[in-house]
């Protein structure tokens, strides 16, 4: 074997290894180049994987967290609806609780009511019954009074009317159709003076009352209780007053248009028709045949006296001019006055024949003074057995022979004028009732004997008037006759409260037809009352001269049916 090398084999084969190495290592890169490719391979698909997973674990965090919230958005709405429900049972129960609040509260308001309503209408009752007792304890006191022979006087405060204000605006001041007549109580009535400039002064008057929304009943069951004691006692009742003041109103009532015959509602009557009525009841209450009454109406006009009954022979009316006579007596009377039994249809015919004229007041303003009489013939228990006794003769001769007379007639009999009236009796204008035409008169018993007679005069004074307010001629002539006769009237009650010995009674014709009913009887004096301020002058004398009807302290009334000796 060579010793010697080839260097270029060496080489070669160094190259040659050298290749081989070269060769191996590029196999062996290439092999760890696809395990990293493939390991990149399956980094990216682990990290594919991973981000799946990713995904999927977010997705599935965002559906919990998603659903989470869903949850708690149910929830939270339940919760909601829940509160709501919860909210509306509490509002119920809450509402029922103060419903059951309120109607207990409003249960035992209630019952608090009632009872104070009860305790109300306790005391209400016992005030009322205490002014009842204090009214009725009045009234007993003024009949005591009467008996001693004072003078009752109440006072009727109209109501103000359309005419009140018609003449106000056009002839005066604004404030003169003002209320300043009031009544302040049962017996108290205040009079406003205004003056222009000067502070309001307060008068205040003492009578019975009658306030303006009093209607015509109230009035009269007020003036009734006098009544009673009309079949013992001569009575009185005059209504006293300016022009205008309601005195026609509230004695013979008010007529409205369409009214039967003129005769006055049942409501609207006034004094005249229920004294009237309740004469008649007082006298159903007697013993059949006991008792008759006769009418007369007269008017005082000019200071003259007329018979508005009287009639002429064909039985037309003629306002027959009358003298007055006085009698043995002393009672003044006026004859020739007829009796009737109709009264409310002679009522209804005296306004027509009444003297009335318009004034600056109003339009049917009376031009005289009305005086109506209704005289009571009663007859003693003897005396009535006696007419029973002639009767029944009357009777026997009657069946046997065949004779026939008229009730009237009978009546006459018992209705005449007694021996101690010297009254000058005129047939002609006596048409129903003639004692001195009556067949049936003889025998007559003596009345003085037989029977005794109470008067109820009831009066409507003419208005007192101003004779500066605008009148003349005729006009003026009749307001100062009525203004003397009311003065002359007004003379004579001062005269009988100083107890004067000297009493004016013929001064005028009114108080001396007047007179037995003011010295003689129970009176009544009724002043009606303008309320307003134009009428305030006349208003006041009018209470003025109420005041001093007030203060007469005069003989008592004699009872009628006491024998002649007595009296
Ligand atoms: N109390 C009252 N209620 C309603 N109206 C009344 C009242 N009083 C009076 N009148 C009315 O007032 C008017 C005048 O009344 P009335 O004729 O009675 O007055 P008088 O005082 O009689 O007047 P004169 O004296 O002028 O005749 C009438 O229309 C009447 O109806």
């Amino acid at each position: 074997m060579p010793l010697f090398v080839n260097r270029n084999q060496m080489f070669a084969h160094q190259v040659h290894l050298l290749e081989h190495k070269l060769r191996s290592k590029e196999e062996r890169i290439l092999e760890l180049e696809t395990k990293n490719a493939i390991l990149h391979l399956r980094l990216a698909e682990s990290l594919s994987k991973l981000r799946y997973h990713h995904e999927e674990a977010s997705k599935a965090q965002k559906e919990q967290q998603n659903h989470r919230l869903a949850q708690e958005k149910w929830r939270l709405v339940l919760t909601k609806q829940l509160s709501e429900v919860q909210l509306k049972q509490g509002l119920r129960e809450v509402f029922a609780v103060y419903v059951k609040f309120a109607t207990e509260f409003e249960e035992q308001r209630k019952q608090l009511l009632k009872t104070r309503i009860t305790a109300l209408e306790h005391s209400l009752q016992e005030e009322t019954e205490k002014c009842r007792a204090e009214r009725q304890r009045r009234k007993e006191i003024h009949n005591t009074l009467e008996l001693r022979g004072n003078i009752r006087v109440h006072c009727r405060v109209r109501p103000v009317l359309p005419f009140d204000h018609i003449r106000s605006l056009t002839s005066e001041s604004l404030t003169s159709s003002e209320e300043v007549v009031h009544a302040i109580s049962d017996d108290t009535v205040m009079v406003n003076c205004l003056k222009s400039g000067m502070p309001v002064q307060s008068k205040i008057f003492e009578f019975e009352v009658h306030v303006p929304q009093d209607s015509q009943d109230a009035v009269f069951e007020e003036v009734k209780p006098l009544l009673t004691s009309l079949l013992d006692y001569n009575v009185c009742i005059m209504a006293y007053g300016q022009t205008g003041s309601g005195k026609t109103h509230t004695m013979m009532g008010s007529f409205c248009q369409g009214e039967k015959v003129g005769i006055p509602q049942e409501t609207q009557q006034g004094i005249i028709p229920n004294a009237a009525a309740e004469l008649f009841r007082l006298i159903s209450e007697k013993p059949e045949d006991s008792h008759s009454v006769e009418v007369s109406v007269m008017e005082v006009y000019n200071n003259e006296v007329y018979d508005l009954l009287a009639k002429d022979e064909q039985g037309n009316p003629t306002c027959q001019r009358c003298d007055i006579i006085t009698t043995s007596s002393g009672i003044s009377d006026v004859p020739s006055l007829t009796s009737a039994c109709e009264m409310m249809l002679i009522i209804s015919n005296i306004q027509k024949l009444r003297a009335h004229c318009p004034n600056l007041v109003h339009t049917e303003s009376s031009r005289s003074h009305l005086i109506v009489t209704l005289t009571v013939s009663s007859k003693s228990p003897n005396a009535l057995a006696l007419r029973r006794l002639q009767n029944a003769k009357r009777n026997m001769q009657r069946s046997t022979q065949q004779q026939w007379w008229s009730p009237r007639c009978r009546r006459a009999n018992i209705t005449s004028h007694g021996s101690s009236d010297k009254l000058c009796g005129s047939a002609a204008s006596s048409p129903c009732l003639s004692p001195l035409q009556s067949p049936c008169l003889s025998p007559r018993p003596s009345i003085s004997q037989t029977s005794f007679r109470t008067r109820l005069r009831l009066v409507d004074l003419a208005g007192s008037e101003s004779v500066m307010s605008g009148v003349s001629g005729a006009a003026l002539w009749e307001v100062s006759c009525i203004n003397r006769s009311l003065s002359a009237l007004s003379d004579v009650l001062s005269a009988l409260a100083e107890q004067r010995p000297h009493i004016p009674y013929r001064n005028s014709k009114l108080t001396h037809v007047l007179q037995d009913a003011i010295g003689d009887a129970k009176l009544l004096v009724m002043l009606c009352v303008s309320p307003t301020q134009r009428y305030i002058t006349e208003s006041l004398q009018t209470l003025g001269l109420g005041t001093r009807a007030r203060q007469v302290q005069k003989a008592a009334p004699r009872k009628k049916n006491s024998s002649p000796k007595a009296k």
